[in-house]
């Protein structure tokens, strides 16, 4: 019988335009199979649940294309560097010391964060992904993971071999919610030879690459000394983008990189607030767009954002363009927007989600409109974009099931990740606030 969410305004996100002031929306298992305006539903007809969403706005939940979700456990433990010294100094010294259920309650932390900001489908690369896998199960997520491979370490072969593994195990899990990637950490870190292993696997499972492509200008040092070329162009050269690849951040790019990348539609993965932390850099949004690049919005890892709040990513995404070219009509609202919700599922090579529409996935959020900084009603678009908080999600569904309600996360026990998380994090760091 389904579900019916009625009352509500609902941005379907298909066109700016496509907003119905008050519309219903029918879900039937883990499809939308009906959005229309007030009483396009039968009254005849009747549900197994019937939300009453007056006061709300329903639109796509939010894609967050790049994370690392158990790097909430290094949280505020190492700020204000730059990335090479924060990752050899700070980050992979406390990384070795990571424990397989570490990883589970700091993706569950991850999980509850990203629920309760409204974001409904991620991309990670980590280590210990059996137990990130399994906290997605828990917490009714959907995932495109990967286990991060440094090519360069000793442990090289092994990681590849529990990727293959664990693509086998976990692609198509948790009803679907769960898709995999193979996780080639970067450019500096995974030679060609190593790159060349990751590609036969990939093609033998046929599943994409997820993988950090021109962050610094110290990584296109690093590589044109070695290969005498951009990063972009050695992995086109290598035959990367022959699989479909997500890249994240794209920040250090010339005409000829950004050319390839429209071209060989590699999926990219803006993060903005990472790239202005470690001061890594201004990604070239807008002549990426301009060039036809499919681009998505993620977060980074907590540990370099300092969170991963989808709505402040947008913002940030959007003002920081219009900064960069001195032009306040750079990435306006509804492209921001897309990035952080159709075009960010399609980066990551989910073709039914990210819009509300019969046929896609029911990946729905609800946000509150009765607050002040809603009013007036000028422009739902800009308000969401330029005024929302990620406290206006109110409620959350996934796959057509509610994971919040009014609030409430259902899937897990809030207090317990808490203290698992704290207990957890002081033995990695050794600190206690
Ligand atoms: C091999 S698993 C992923 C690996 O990436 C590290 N990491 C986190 N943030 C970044 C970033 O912005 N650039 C490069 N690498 C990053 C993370 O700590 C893991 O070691
Ligand atoms: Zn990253």
């Amino acid at each position: 019988m389904g579900m019916l969410i009625r009352g509500a305004a609902v941005l379907t996100m298909e066109k700016p335009e496509s907003l119905l002031p008050n519309g219903e929306i029918i879900v039937e298992g883990q499809y939308i199979t009906h959005v229309g305006p007030a009483g396009s539903v039968s009254p005849e007809r009747t549900f197994d649940r019937v939300i009453d969403a007056r006061g709300m706005l329903a639109m796509p939940g939010f894609v967050n294309c790049h994370t690392h979700a158990a790097m909430t456990l290094f949280r505020g433990y190492a700020d204000d560097l730059p990335l090479m010294q924060w990752l050899q100094e700070k980050i992979w010294p406390v990384e070795e010391r990571l424990e397989p259920e570490d990883v589970y309650w700091g993706t569950m932390l991850c999980c509850l964060e990203m629920i309760r900001s409204g974001t409904t489908t991620f991309a990670d690369m980590y280590f210990h992904m059996d137990e990130a896998a399994r906290a997605v199960e828990k917490a009714g997520l959907r995932a495109s993971l990967s286990r991060g491979m440094i090519g360069l370490s000793p442990g090289a072969g092994e990681a590849l071999d529990y990727s293959r593994r664990f693509i086998r195990d976990w692609h198509g899990q948790a009803g679907g919610r769960i898709t995999t990637m193979l996780g080639p950490h970067a450019p500096y870190t995974c030679p060609p030879d190593f790159l060349h292993r990751v590609m036969e696997v990939a093609a033998d499972l046929k599943v994409g690459i997820h993988i950090h492509i021109a962050e610094t200008r110290a990584e296109i040092e690093e590589i044109r000394q070695k290969y005498g070329k951009t990063p972009v162009v050695l992995m086109d050269e290598v035959g990367l983008f022959e699989f479909p690849v997500l890249a994240a951040h794209c920040v250090h790019l010339d005409e000829n990189d950004i050319r390839i990348l429209a071209e060989k539609k590699v999926g990219i993965a803006h993060n903005p607030e990472s790239n202005m932390k470690l001061a890594s850099g201004i990604a070239p949004v807008t002549r990426l767009l301009a060039a036809g690049a499919l681009v998505g919005l993620g977060t980074d890892g907590a540990a370099s954002n300092n969170n991963v709040d989808m709505m402040e990513e947008m913002r940030s995404a959007a003002l920081l363009q219009k900064v960069a070219t001195m032009d306040p009509t750079a990435l306006a609202a509804f492209d921001a927007l897309s990035m952080a919700t159709a075009n960010g599922a399609r980066v990551l090579g989910l073709h039914d989600v990210g819009l509300l529409k019969p046929g896609y996935k029911a990946d729905i959020i609800l946000i509150n409109l009765d607050q002040p900084h809603f009013y007036p009603r000028h422009d739902l678009v800009a308000h969401l974009v330029y005024a929302a908080r990620s406290a206006d999600v109110e409620t959350v569904i996934i796959d057509g099931q509610v994971v919040m309600e009014k609030r409430q996360v259902l899937t897990m026990d809030e207090e317990e990740v808490y203290h698992e998380v704290q207990k957890r994090s002081q033995r990695l760091v050794g600190t206690d606030l």
